[in-house]
């Protein structure tokens, strides 16, 4: 049994944490002899690791509301999104009517999904209806958000992650501001197939309004860097679909749509499918054996004897994983939601800082530039009471790292020396790191200052 002060720690967090929950892997050889002298390099609470691994391993992630859904279908995030009043509510009512039909889940009316409950999301309060329903193929989760607001919040905080979105347009207008502003987030937030629904078709009644409406939209989706030429588009009416009436326009084009979510959006990556990304938490020096970091493991999987690297502030450093251990257990596998050690060949212990990712060699890069979609918070969600300017520096949240960083326009922006930034906004701003740290494309931070958070973003290219 292994005798050290982080090893006593965590056995008394196993005692005192749900013993009972904490799924121990078969032990696997012998075990990391974590041997004193052993120094943790910072204070973060172990315990967390435990709670974590008792939470993957609960039984209660399984359990299916009702008991209802067959959970053998992959799972779908979707979401409506569009410029007010184009009918996302009356199409996600739509959907459920006409799935519930088939036995696929609950008729949800208007006013219920209308009505969403308000949910706190990192202190940020949003609006949405959580909607559920399946088809043949898939078990989707629906979000729909009943403000514009919220749509905006919902898609930079990663409220509700969305795997694919429709896209509403109302046949009478066209595409509007929010419409485009909508498809630019998508774009942002990484969504990377939509399927179009062009609405209200009952009100229009000139074929040549409906093509014209399916030109722009394929022009419109290829600018923000959709496939415009073969994103499928449905021209229907939410309306006629919910009221159970002209069943060419309403019910059939439902099925349609759905037919179309089904097999134009990709089923996404889950975590165990990434390459593989651990944040580090605490470095320890084992006399005789090497250096072992410890963290959560954001995603996929490793093998004892992998190559990995270590990335981030100021480091690139290949190294071999040779050995991994989790509950004084030597495993030879670890996956995401791990809270795994690792022991590192030839790695030095201060060659190793919180706030570095071990990972797949290659598959991250450590960066101090990046453009990032940001949402300030409100004074009433927490957030700053004044405006800022450009070069405004708050400290940037990011997985186990926090790093000052200097916000500013990116090039090219009108008037940006004067130009102020209001609580409550949605803005692109370039964000220049103090120190590098491991960023790609959807990574997701907050913003702090003075102990509060200001604001949450989410990395759309790093430079
Ligand atoms: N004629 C007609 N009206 C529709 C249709 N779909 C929705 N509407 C009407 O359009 C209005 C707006 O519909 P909503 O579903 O609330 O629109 P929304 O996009 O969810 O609106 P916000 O949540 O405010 O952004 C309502 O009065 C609906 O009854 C349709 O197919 N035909």
């Amino acid at each position: 049994m292994i005798r050290t002060r982080v090893q006593s720690s965590l056995v008394s967090a196993v005692r005192n944490a749900e013993v009972s929950r904490v799924a121990v892997r078969p032990l696997a050889g012998p075990s990391i002899r974590l041997a004193a002298p052993c120094r943790p390099a910072s204070r973060a609470p172990r315990s967390a690791m435990l709670i974590n691994r008792a939470f993957h391993s609960s039984p209660a992630r399984a359990a299916e509301p009702g008991g209802r859904f067959n959970r053998s279908k992959p799972h779908f995030n979707i979401g409506t999104i569009g410029h007010v009043d184009h009918g996302k509510t009356t199409l996600t009512a739509a959907i459920t009517k006409l799935l519930a039909e088939q036995g696929g889940g609950k008729f949800m009316d208007y006013s219920q999904i209308d009505k969403a409950p308000e949910e706190k999301a990192r202190g940020i309060t949003i609006s949405t209806a959580h909607v559920e329903y399946e088809t043949e193929k898939r078990h989707y989760a629906h979000i729909d958000c009943p403000g514009h607001a919220d749509y905006i919040k919902n898609m930079i905080t990663g409220a509700a992650q969305l795997d694919g979105a429709i896209i509403v347009v109302s046949a009478t207008d066209g595409q509007m501001p929010q419409t485009r502003e909508h498809l630019l987030l998508a774009r942002q937030v990484g969504i990377k197939k939509l399927v179009v629904f062009i609405n209200k078709v009952d009100q229009v009644d000139d074929p040549e309004m409906l093509e014209l409406v399916d030109m722009e939209m394929r022009e419109l989706l290829s600018q923000y860097e959709y496939d415009g030429e073969n994103t499928p588009i449905v021209m229907g009416s939410a309306l006629a679909a919910l009221e159970g009436r002209d069943p060419e326009r309403g019910a059939k084009k439902i099925q349609e749509l759905m037919d179309a979510c089904d097999s134009w959006l990709d089923q996404p990556a889950r975590d165990l499918d990434k390459p593989f990304l651990m944040y580090v938490e605490d470095v320890f020096s084992i006399s005789g054996r090497g250096t072992v970091v410890t963290g959560k493991v954001e995603r996929g999987t490793i093998t004892k004897g992998a190559e990995v690297e270590l990335v981030g502030l100021g480091h690139y450093k290949k190294t071999v994983l040779t050995g991994i251990e989790m509950f004084h257990k030597e495993l030879e596998r670890g996956e995401a939601g791990d809270n795994m050690g690792a022991l590192l060949r030839g790695i030095k212990r201060d060659e190793v800082r919180r706030g570095q990712v071990l990972v797949v060699p290659g598959s991250i890069k450590s960066v101090k530039k990046f453009k990032a979609q940001i949402y300030i918070l409100t004074k009433d969600e927490g957030g700053r009471m004044t405006p800022f300017m450009a070069n405004y520096r708050p400290q940037l949240f990011l997985r186990t790292t926090d790093v000052t960083v200097a916000l500013t326009w990116p090039e090219g922006t009108e008037g940006a020396h004067e130009k102020l930034v209001m609580p409550g906004d949605n803005v692109e701003m370039i964000g220049d790191l103090q120190s590098d740290i491991a960023l790609e494309q959807g990574s997701r931070f907050t913003l702090r200052e003075g102990g509060r958070t200001v604001g949450t973003g989410i990395v759309s290219e790093i430079y």
